[in-house]
């Protein structure tokens, strides 16, 4: 008998060397299980009267779900692979969405392990789930650097907190102590007051532009509906869209 972490997985070994288990689970386990999720009204999702393009439909549930009182409903989770091709996930904040080339924009320091991560590999899947509203969106695409202006312009409309926490920099490098970073904070807050201006250097605005987008509402029925966007034309310069029911 072997011990799981979680739960007790009893093992054991069949005549022909093949593993076979049970599986108890452990009192997380059972808490887990009397929380099933998205038991609650869910909102209707009628695909049929969706618009052509993935973007509006986008723009429609981010109002609603900031409507719904969703907590930070712009928070989206990037994932990207690293060198070795191993994938890696984090969340960030969506700056903006660019309606005309089906771009979904966020900030990073081009210097932290997604912004290098990026560079190798500039392919990555953008994904939000709103539990009030039991929806998912997922986003797949091509992603590139803004223009250095619109990256700079977009760092001096942060707040001076914001900023300072950017030009500190070193993002995702381990830390002696708190206090160092508080002495690095300081000397960014110095750097700024002598120059306003002071943009971080790796500071960078990126566009996902889209070549998939998938809508998922939640069903507590677990009639849960599907609708993917798949970019057509692509190289062509010529944006067009063609969307299907998928099977949940
Ligand atoms: C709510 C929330 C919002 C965040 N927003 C951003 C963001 O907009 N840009 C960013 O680079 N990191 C943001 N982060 C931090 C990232 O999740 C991550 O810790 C950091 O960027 C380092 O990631 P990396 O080591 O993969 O580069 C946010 C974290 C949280 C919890």
């Amino acid at each position: 008998m072997a011990q799981h972490p979680g739960g007790q997985r009893t093992e054991q070994y069949g005549a022909d060397g093949h593993r076979a288990s049970t599986y108890r689970p452990s009192a997380v386990g059972e808490m887990l299980r009397e929380r099933p999720p998205m038991v609650r009204d869910l909102p209707p999702f009628e695909p049929d009267a969706a618009p052509a393009e993935p973007v509006p439909l986008f723009v429609d549930w981010l109002v609603q779900a900031v409507e719904a009182g969703v907590p930070d409903p712009q928070v989206m989770t990037l994932s990207t692979v690293d060198a070795d091709g191993v994938p890696d996930a984090r969340v960030l904040v969506l700056r903006d969405v660019d309606t005309a080339e089906a771009g979904w924009l966020f900030a990073a320091d081009a210097a932290s392990p997604k912004g290098r991560q990026l560079a190798l590999s500039p392919m990555a899947a953008l994904s939000v789930y709103w539990p009030q509203l039991g929806r998912q969106v997922r986003v797949r695409g091509a992603v590139e650097p803004a223009p250095a202006a619109v990256s700079a312009d977009e760092f001096r409309h942060r707040s001076p907190g914001a900023r300072v926490a950017s030009l500190v920099g070193r993002q995702s490098e381990p830390l002696g102590s708190l206090a160092a970073y508080d002495l690095a904070a300081e000397e960014a807050q110095l750097l700024l007051d002598a120059d306003p201006q002071l943009v971080a250097a790796g500071h960078t605005v990126y566009v996902l532009r889209a070549h998939e987008v998938e809508f998922w509402q939640g069903d507590p029925g677990r009639r849960h509906v599907r609708l993917r966007y798949t970019r057509t034309g692509l190289g062509t310069g010529r944006i067009a869209w063609t969307h299907t029911l998928l099977w949940p």
